[in-house]
């Protein structure tokens, strides 16, 4: 089934593990939270995606019982967290990588967590071994890097094993290689079917990594789908010394052609994703082929466009003469 969707029809994902519908949060009369609706199916990992300050950590917060909504719900298999009977086993968060006792090392950290949940001590070692930072753990968590609270914060959220994960831009602080490994992990769990759901201002950070998307500006939704629908129809790219002549073949032979100026001298648009078929029609014409590959939708300027038209730009930029007032 499709998860087609788009902001006015929101994604009905059969036996998503997370739903959030028609959900608004107000701070007094600021609405960070504007009737927002979205599924998140298991077995995937979902990307929350929108600029700072457009209400993904709120959203988050009323996910796990820490805020409570104005208007609207936001469930976990069925129930506000707060009736959930296992919450430690039914969804694991990392909301802040900062909230670790300094003092406390990284290994007793998750201890006194395990210990308050009847989790054996061995969960403890095995998730330190799991998340790289084993050597650490008999250091005090004041002393970890950014990408090494996130690891142990991370290790936390997965003390008992829930299916459900909720992770505020977990890559933060993360170096290159950090982040290779969050994407390997996160897909290792996504395969054993726990639905994942990770917040994030940066698109590029996660197009590798998510399977669908949600977008919001300024509390609202403002998109949402697969990825696969996110990059849209798939297109070739053929570029040739002979444009005309190609655009001609490949319309003759049923392929919707164009010139495509905006990616350079000789390039044409074929919409089909059929490099082979592209590629024969040209062979067939006589028409040289000097390039030809899948044309894909740019998603950061896909991304910048939702968040930056003027209906969804950003309420908290301030320009520098209304700041001076
Ligand atoms: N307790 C609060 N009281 C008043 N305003 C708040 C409160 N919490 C959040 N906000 C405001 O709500 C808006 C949404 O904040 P939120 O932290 O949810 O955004 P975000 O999308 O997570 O941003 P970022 O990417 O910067 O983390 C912001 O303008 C923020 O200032």
């Amino acid at each position: 089934m499709s998860l087609a969707a788009t902001a006015e029809t929101p994604i009905h994902a059969p036996g998503a593990a997370i739903v959030v519908d028609s959900l608004s949060k107000k701070f007094g009369d600021f609405v960070a939270v504007d009737d927002l609706s979205f599924q998140v199916s298991p077995g995937r990992i979902t990307g929350f995606l929108g600029p700072n300050g457009a209400g993904k950590t709120t959203t988050l917060r009323m996910l796990l019982g820490l805020v409570r909504p104005t208007h609207g719900t936001a469930r976990i298999d069925g129930m506000d967290y707060a009736e959930l009977s296992r919450p430690l086993q039914t969804v694991g968060a990392a909301l802040e990588a900062t909230n670790f006792h300094p003092g406390r090392t990284g290994r007793d950290h998750l201890r006194v967590l395990a210990a308050t949940h009847r989790i054996p001590d061995a969960r403890v070692d095995q998730l330190l071994e799991l998340v790289g930072i084993p050597a650490a753990a008999n250091k005090r968590a004041g002393g970890y890097s950014m990408g090494m609270r996130q690891r142990l914060g991370l290790a936390a959220a997965l003390l008992g094993d829930p299916h459900v994960l909720i992770l505020d831009e977990p890559s933060n602080g993360l170096d290159p290689e950090g982040i290779r490994w969050l994407r390997g992990f996160l897909r290792h769990l996504a395969s054993e079917g726990k639905t994942i759901l990770i917040s994030s201002h940066q698109l590029s950070e996660v197009e590798q990594t998510v399977d669908d998307a949600v977008i919001i500006a300024n509390g609202r939704l403002v998109r949402q789908g697969t990825m696969d629908e996110m990059h849209g129809d798939p297109a070739a790219l053929v570029r040739t010394s002979d444009a005309r002549a190609l655009v001609t073949a490949l319309q003759q032979a049923g392929l919707a052609a164009g010139d495509e100026p905006a990616q350079g001298p000789g390039a044409v648009r074929v919409g089909t994703g059929d490099l082979t078929r592209v590629g024969d029609v040209a062979l067939a014409a006589g028409v040289p082929v000097h390039e030809l590959r899948v044309l894909r939708t740019d998603l950061e300027r896909l991304y910048f466009q939702l968040t930056e038209s003027p209906e969804n730009l950003n309420r908290n930029r301030e320009t520098t003469e209304e700041a001076g007032r």
